[in-house]
């Protein structure tokens, strides 16, 4: 067994806190007051919600719950009564048979509070569902629209998490809590009023209970909270390294590597820091908790008190005693059921102001509406001296590259990995943004035109495809929406046929209705190479004038790849082609070639050209092409070769 590090080496040490919980911490830790204007915030956005997709039954139960409201205080105030009759002069059995009609009035008043509780409670229950639907959708249609690098962000992901998840599931509840609030804000308005009309200086005195309570409430919710984003960057550790010790991904190398151990330790490590947090901030809100219940005794005390007097001075008549005592204890009751449900919403507003702080960052992170289309078919892309640097890293991945890519050509994007490859494929796909220098398809700057019209020209076949789990046919028939269903087949033939998909499909239980996805009853999965050559024939189907491919044949065996190269290069005919490849072997016939090396364009030429000029290219053309070329001359001696011409190379040409 191995021993257990007291670092986790997943993410590297010390978790880190999202950006956004930063700033969410100084609201936590700054006054009440300002912890209110959180609330205020939350109470809009849940209102505003509820009230645009469920307007009806929201107004239905507001109603149901102020009449729930109004019927506790006829109960309150008919209890009173009870007390007053019965302690009214008169034999005791007719000081009974008096007050039966008010404890019956008592009863229909409870037993309606019931119903129209009950009633609220399924009015709510169909509001819920609405709200959390819109809320569900807004939030999806928000975050896919996004520009991509957003995705690069951690500290957005995270928000995305949290936001979808704590913040709908708080907007959810809130609704619950508004319709407690009503029903005990109008029992408590009511109760005072009741406790006013005996003496009106029993009003404060009966609040010197529930002050204290309020307090320690939000006191509890704002170190619940706290507690909540200090440990968010633990949490997700946690997350993380669930998933590696459980996931199909990570479950080969994990036992392979036995790796069991070390992800296990890191897994107990964050559990063991959540733990201790949680009893930490247990052990602070039971004090508060303590404190608040000491001074509301303190309070009661004093309520009872002023009570004494005002009977003992003869301020109050002693048969207004009993009603004085019902009324406060009434309006205490109420009290502080207002106080637990505003500390839940005042605990519910904080993550729903996760909610509004996503929404927020996803209008912030949207490309605003361009009138301008980029061109349907460009002659030139070019890009003028593009800088562009992901967020949160020091470096830029790409610096001052200035490139032209002529309709027709096939240029080829070469460099050792890290060098800025697949940043520069995004940026001229019009995928990223570049931070400074622009991109420009026949002069037209890409920064002022919609996404979706530059989209619409290319043709993108990633690295690393994404398995869509649909079925196969459909796999392939994205590459143009409009066609899932039917048409385009000649393109689709020509497609599945040039990446190499249909001898995959045959293989398939239910050919390409097959869905491709395990996660789906008889769906099937694919390995890498299959899911590529997937990605390709959804590529070529687009059949768009800019191709896009970034180590498109990777994964492929040798025979699929040649196929494949063969239908690039059949491809030039109008069509622009930008190859991002580790196989120089490929990118002879390209037009252009254009050596990467941090994120700086270091040679450019035909083959030939880069191949006179003995520079980067030769290197790593040599190095790879080398051990083939001895390979067939010297077969028999081939654990020689390796020995004694690696050095003399090395020599000649030292590699970066
Ligand atoms: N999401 C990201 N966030 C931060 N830095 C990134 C991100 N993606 C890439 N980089 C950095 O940007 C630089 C260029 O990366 P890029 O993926 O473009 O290189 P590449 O030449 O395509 O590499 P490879 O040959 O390994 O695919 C690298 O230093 C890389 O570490």
């Amino acid at each position: 067994m191995t021993s257990a590090p007291n670092t986790a080496l997943v993410g590297g040490g010390d978790p880190v806190m999202p950006t956004w919980a930063r700033v969410d911490r100084e609201v936590a830790r700054s006054s009440l007051w300002a912890g209110l204007s959180a609330v205020r915030a939350a109470v809009g956005v849940v209102v505003a919600m509820a009230w645009r997709v469920a307007r009806r039954t929201v107004l239905l139960a507001v109603v149901l719950n102020l009449a729930g409201g109004l019927a506790t205080v006829f109960g309150i105030v008919t209890s009173a009564r009870v007390i007053d009759e019965l302690i009214a002069g008169g034999p005791t059995p007719e000081r009974v048979v008096a007050a039966l009609p008010s404890v019956v009035w008592i009863a229909v008043a409870y037993s309606l509070r019931a119903l129209l509780d009950a009633a609220a409670t399924a009015s709510l229950g169909v509001t819920i569902p609405r709200v959390r639907q819109a809320a569900q959708v807004e939030l999806h249609e928000l975050v896919s629209g996004v520009r991509l690098v957003a995705f690069e962000d951690a500290s957005f992901r995270e928000l995305v998490e949290q936001g979808s998840g704590a913040g709908i599931r708080s907007i959810e509840a809130s609704l619950r809590y508004g319709g407690t609030l009503l029903s005990s804000g109008v029992a408590v308005l009511a109760a005072l009023v009741a406790v006013g009309s005996l003496d009106p200086w029993l009003v404060p005195v009966t609040l010197l209970v529930a002050v204290p309570a309020a307090w320690a409430s939000a006191k509890a919710a704002r170190i619940g909270y706290a507690s909540f984003l200090r440990m968010v960057a633990t949490q997700r550790l946690q997350a993380i390294t669930g998933r590696l010790l459980t996931d199909r991904e990570t479950a080969a190398e994990l036992r392979a590597f036995t790796l069991r151990e070390a992800m296990l330790g890191d897994y107990r490590l964050a559990s063991a820091a959540l733990g201790a947090e949680a009893v930490r901030t247990e052990t602070r809100t039971t004090g508060v908790a303590l404190a608040g219940r000491a001074l509301a005794g303190v309070g009661a005390g004093a309520a009872y008190l002023a009570l004494g007097l005002l009977l003992y001075t003869g301020r109050m008549p002693l048969a207004l005693g009993g009603a004085a005592v019902i009324a406060m204890r009434a309006t205490t009751g109420a009290f502080s059921s207002v106080v637990h449900t505003v500390n839940q919403f005042y605990e519910a507003s904080f993550y729903i102001d996760l909610y509004r702080g996503l929404r927020r960052e996803c209008r912030e992170r949207t490309p605003p509406p361009a009138v301008r289309h980029a061109p349907a078919d460009p002659e030139v892309i070019r890009l003028d001296g593009v800088s562009f640097t992901y967020p949160g890293q020091e470096h830029p991945a790409l610096r001052e590259v200035t490139l032209e890519i002529r309709r027709g050509q096939v240029v080829a994007l070469v460099g050792e990995n890290g060098s800025g490859k697949t940043t520069l494929a995004k940026l001229v796909a019009g995928l990223h943004a570049p931070g400074s220098g622009a991109v420009r398809w026949d002069g037209v700057d890409l920064a002022g035109c919609s996404p979706e019209s530059v989209a619409a020209a290319v043709a993108v076949v990633s690295q690393h495809p994404a398995r869509w789990p649909v079925s196969a046919a459909t796999a392939v028939r994205l590459g143009r929406v409009e066609q899932v269903a039917t048409g385009g087949d000649a393109a689709f033939a020509h497609a599945v046929e040039v990446a190499g998909v249909r001898p995959v499909v045959e293989r398939l239980p239910a050919g390409w209705d097959t869905v491709l996805s395990r996660e789906f009853e008889h769906g099937r999965d694919l390995s890498g190479g299959e899911w590529q050559r997937v990605g390709i024939a959804r590529a070529l189907f687009r059949d768009v004038p800019v191709l896009v491919a970034d180590e498109p044949t990777a994964a492929l065996d040798a025979r699929a790849e040649a196929a494949v190269y063969e239908a690039l290069r059949t491809l030039r005919d109008g069509r622009t082609c930008l190859l991002v490849t580790h196989r120089l072997a490929n990118v002879r016939q390209a037009d252009l070639i254009v050596v990467l090396h941090h994120g700086e364009v270091v040679e450019r030429g035909t083959h030939e050209e880069l191949m006179r000029l003995g520079g980067r290219y030769r290197d790593l053309y040599d190095l790879q092409s080398g051990p083939y070329a001895e390979l067939a001359f010297r077969r028999p001696r081939p654990w020689r070769w390796s020995r004694e011409r690696e050095p003399a190379a090395r020599a000649g040409r030292p590699t970066s």
